[in-house]
């Protein structure tokens, strides 16, 4: 059993059909697994409900030993970092990034009354850094490019030092340059000492970064494959799911895939 996460038979319907279908999934602690699938699939749906932020029609989700439903979401919530362009756009755009940042402690978006202490300062601060954009700390979150507001999404995340951290679509958006920075950030992240287990959501297999461990592949809400990258991430796979033939080429610890050429 996934000692951080567990799906057992999970399904969320809406609108009158399975957009998670019977889904079972589970992460350990250290594991670092990335959902992919196409548009649709269901991927986003997936981390709402890794996250507490989404409650199943049928089936258990366990996060933290804790059983969802059964359980306060809301204690819940610190001990999980969430990234996604959701999040950001309820960020007004007078804040100033420490305080975006400072106020992932608190799972709030706004500065108010919270408060912080030397060691809240020093963290937010540090962990802008570690996302590249330690020197904007006072500019304000309308101020800086869309890239750099997925560094500081991340580094809110981060925040209240969570026991998982997801990331849905860190890189969408993002130009060549500003995805590949992105992505070693994450390898950064992702070989620290005291990573957090991750779950990153993706459409492109370009976009997985180094030392990320497991894919679960998702279509039409149904789980096609998922375990160890190696395992799962092959052309065949690749090409059941987004229903064209692809061949998919790694090179180091980095994918790329393209239409196969009859
Ligand atoms: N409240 C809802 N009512 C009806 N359908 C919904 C609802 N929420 C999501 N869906 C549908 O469920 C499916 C899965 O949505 P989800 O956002 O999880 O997919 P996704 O894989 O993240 O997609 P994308 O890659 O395009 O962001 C989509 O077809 C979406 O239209």
């Amino acid at each position: 059993m996934g000692d951080v996460l567990e799906l057992q038979q999970v399904t969320v319907r809406r609108g009158g059909r399975n957009i998670v279908d019977h889904v079972d999934w589970s992460v350990s602690e250290g594991e670092r697994w990335v959902i992919l699938g196409p548009n649709g699939a269901g991927k986003t749906s997936l981390i709402q409900l890794a996250g507490a932020r989404l409650f199943p029609t049928t089936g258990n989700v366990t996060i933290l030993g804790e059983t969802v439903g059964k359980t306060n979401a809301s204690e819940l919530h610190p001990l999980i970092g969430l990234a996604s362009s959701a999040l950001d756009s309820r960020i007004p755009g007078s804040e100033r990034l420490h305080d975006v940042v400072r106020t992932g402690a608190y799972g709030v978006t706004v500065h108010w009354r919270e408060k912080y202490d030397e060691e809240d300062d020093m963290r937010a601060r540090g962990l802008l850094a570690t996302m590249g954009v330690g020197e904007l700390a006072d500019r304000t979150f309308a101020s800086i490019s869309s890239g750099e507001k997925k560094r500081v999404g991340i580094a809110r995340a981060l925040m209240p030092d969570p026991e998982i951290l997801l990331l849905d679509e860190p890189a969408a958006g993002l130009d060549l340059g500003g995805r590949e920075e992105l992505m070693g950030s994450l390898k950064t992240l992702a070989h620290g000492d005291f990573a957090p287990s991750m779950v990153l959501v993706t459409h492109h297999v370009e976009e997985i970064p180094a030392g990320f461990t497991h894919v679960l592949l998702i279509k039409d809400g149904t789980v096609l494959d998922s375990g160890a990258v190696d395992d799962v991430l092959t052309s065949e796979n690749l090409s059941d799911c987004f229903g064209i033939k692809l061949d998919l080429e790694k090179t180091g610890e980095r994918y790329t895939a393209r239409a196969h050429l009859s």
